[in-house]
């Protein structure tokens, strides 16, 4: 849905990006036209030098698919490229939809600018739309689960267990009438938690796909 639209505010993106950057590699079907996109320029020598950090396994393939270095453990990140399930005008994200929450939270937290690219639909006023991911051990994992839910919500285990993020950790997805960023740390402060997919206070820009336009919210990095 809205392809078109994720792939203009993936090209937008792109043109931030010259030679020689450390880039930060997000994961999910928007942030794949950003990596396409990318893979072409290095392919044809027009960028050369990016080295970037991969988010997830499948995006370490697609990078590799292209030629772009990457390293799982770097310093000095420049700019991170990702995606979001919803975002509000304040520049919260609700990530984690494609599993990749944990690596995706540590390459944005370590990087001096985080870039977003969505197509309209992801906005929201409040973030409410998208059940929030959080990452759990696979130990006592029922009664994290309960333990989550006693924060006000009902959590579904991903796939009904069978699916493990690249860490080898389950999703719950979690039901809010409404996702307070206050959650975050409520909900990561209960054992067994090892991620919790609201992003505050970490968004540069967001690149928004409007029909064949782009359109970009700025906030300060705090
Ligand atoms: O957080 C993510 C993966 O964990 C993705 O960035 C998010 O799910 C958006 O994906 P898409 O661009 O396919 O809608």
């Amino acid at each position: 849905m809205y392809e078109n639209e994720k792939k203009v505010s993936a090209m937008e993106a792109l043109k931030h990006v010259h030679s020689n950057m450390k880039l930060g590699l997000g994961t999910g079907s928007t942030t794949k036209y950003f990596l396409d996109g990318l893979g072409e320029l290095v392919k044809s020598g027009k960028i050369t030098g990016i080295t970037g950090v991969p988010t997830s396994l499948r995006t370490a393939d697609l990078a590799k698919s292209y030629g772009i270095k990457i390293e799982n453990n770097l310093e000095g990140i420049e700019i991170d490229f990702d995606g979001a399930d919803e975002f509000d005008g304040s520049g919260n994200l609700i990530k984690g939809g494609g599993g990749a929450l944990v690596r995706e939270k540590i390459v944005a937290y370590n990087s001096k600018e985080v870039y977003i690219m969505a197509d309209h639909s992801k906005f929201s006023e409040k973030l409410h739309s998208f059940p929030l991911p959080v990452e759990v051990l696979p130990f006592m994992e029922d009664v994290t689960k309960k333990n989550i839910e006693k924060t006000g919500c009902k959590a579904t285990f991903r796939d009904g267990k069978n699916f493990k993020s690249d860490n080898g950790n389950y999703i719950l997805d979690c039901r809010f009438d409404f996702t307070d960023v206050a959650l975050e740390k409520k909900i990561k402060m209960i054992p067994g938690v090892v991620e919790v997919g609201i992003f505050s206070g970490i968004t540069t820009k967001v690149f928004i796909g409007e029909n064949e336009k782009c359109r970009v919210m700025d906030f300060q990095k705090s």
